[in-house]
């Protein structure tokens, strides 16, 4: 089956097409959604700070046009990533996820970090070149753990005081340089929750634009030590029987895969699909 979505380095040149518009306080959205024609938007006299050809959806070019602030516009609101994460369409969300990552990346990178001077959008190629000193600039893409530790039928759940009430989540943070993915579940396992675990096992990936994670998700068993939350990062962590959980996250986070594959296998239940 083609996708419906495939990313792509577009010519801004050509005309036509569909365009989003991104400020930031979200995408612009109006009774059709996020899709807005592109000669229409552009328009819209709106304060561009850049324009990206990012990709095709079901055969149509699209769009980002990058704002340097939000604008009212009749029968338009502004709506962040998260809300299209958690409810509609999925390919639209996957659509907009990459937006914003380009988005992000180019605006963070408009002067070059090693000399200063404004970098421009290589052609061709998602990168943002330095014409003095040839420095090129890729997107960012930071890779994160996530672990289920499990122990029988129970499972390891904590909370940051960042989270909705009430829920509990899978423990997660971010490699640090000389780490492989195993090194930093360890850490992170030991600095938020001083556990050791074994039988560590890959279980599969997720892109997480909130701005650039990579969440490579992972299982592990139980081995030793008695929980002790780390201080200001985790405000409970609790072992939880798989008959018995707490609020989970949203169905489409890794998190909640890893749990519910978990407790699918545990309970002889039918296993979930993994959210891309
Ligand atoms: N898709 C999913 O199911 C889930 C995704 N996540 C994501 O995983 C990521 C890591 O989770 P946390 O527990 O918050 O991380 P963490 O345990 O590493 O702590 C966060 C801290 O790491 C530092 N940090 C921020 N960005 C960084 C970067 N790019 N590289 C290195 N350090 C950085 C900051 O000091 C920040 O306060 C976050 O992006 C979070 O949104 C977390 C849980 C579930
Ligand atoms: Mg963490
Ligand atoms: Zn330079």
């Amino acid at each position: 089956m083609t996708p419906r979505w495939t990313t792509a380095v577009l010519d801004t040149n050509l005309s036509g097409g569909w365009a989003v518009a991104r400020s930031p306080e979200g995408f612009l959205v109006d009774d059709n959604g996020p899709l807005f024609a592109r000669e229409w938007l552009k328009s819209q006299a709106l304060p561009v700070l850049a324009e990206h050809g990012i990709g095709h959806l079901d055969g149509e070019p699209v769009y980002l046009l990058e704002l340097e602030r939000s604008v009212e516009l009749e029968r338009c609101h502004w709506q962040g990533l998260r809300t299209f994460m958690l409810e509609g369409d999925h390919t639209l969300y996957k659509v907009l996820g990459y937006a914003a990552q380009i988005g992000t990346w180019a605006r963070e990178h408009r002067f070059c970090g090693n000399c200063g001077q404004a970098m421009t959008q290589v052609p061709r190629e998602r990168a943002m070149h330095c014409a003095l000193c040839e420095l090129r600039s890729y997107p960012r893409i930071s890779p994160s753990m996530i672990v289920l530790i499990t122990r029988g039928d129970e499972v390891l759940l904590a909370r940051s005081p960042r989270f909705v009430p009430g829920v509990y989540s899978t423990l997660a943070g971010f490699a640090e340089p000389g780490e492989s993915a195993e090194d930093c579940l360890i850490r992170e396992v030991r600095e938020e929750v001083q556990l050791e675990v074994k039988n560590i096992e890959y279980v599969g990936s997720q892109c997480w634009p909130f701005p650039h994670s990579m969440m490579l998700g992972f299982h592990a068993q139980y081995a030793s030590g008695d929980i002790v939350p780390q201080a200001d990062e985790i405000e409970d962590a609790q072992w939880f029987n798989v008959h018995d959980l707490p609020p989970l996250p949203a169905s489409r986070s890794i998190a909640r895969y890893l749990i519910d594959l978990y407790a699918a296998r545990r309970l002889g239940l039918p296993e979930p699909v993994l959210p891309g």
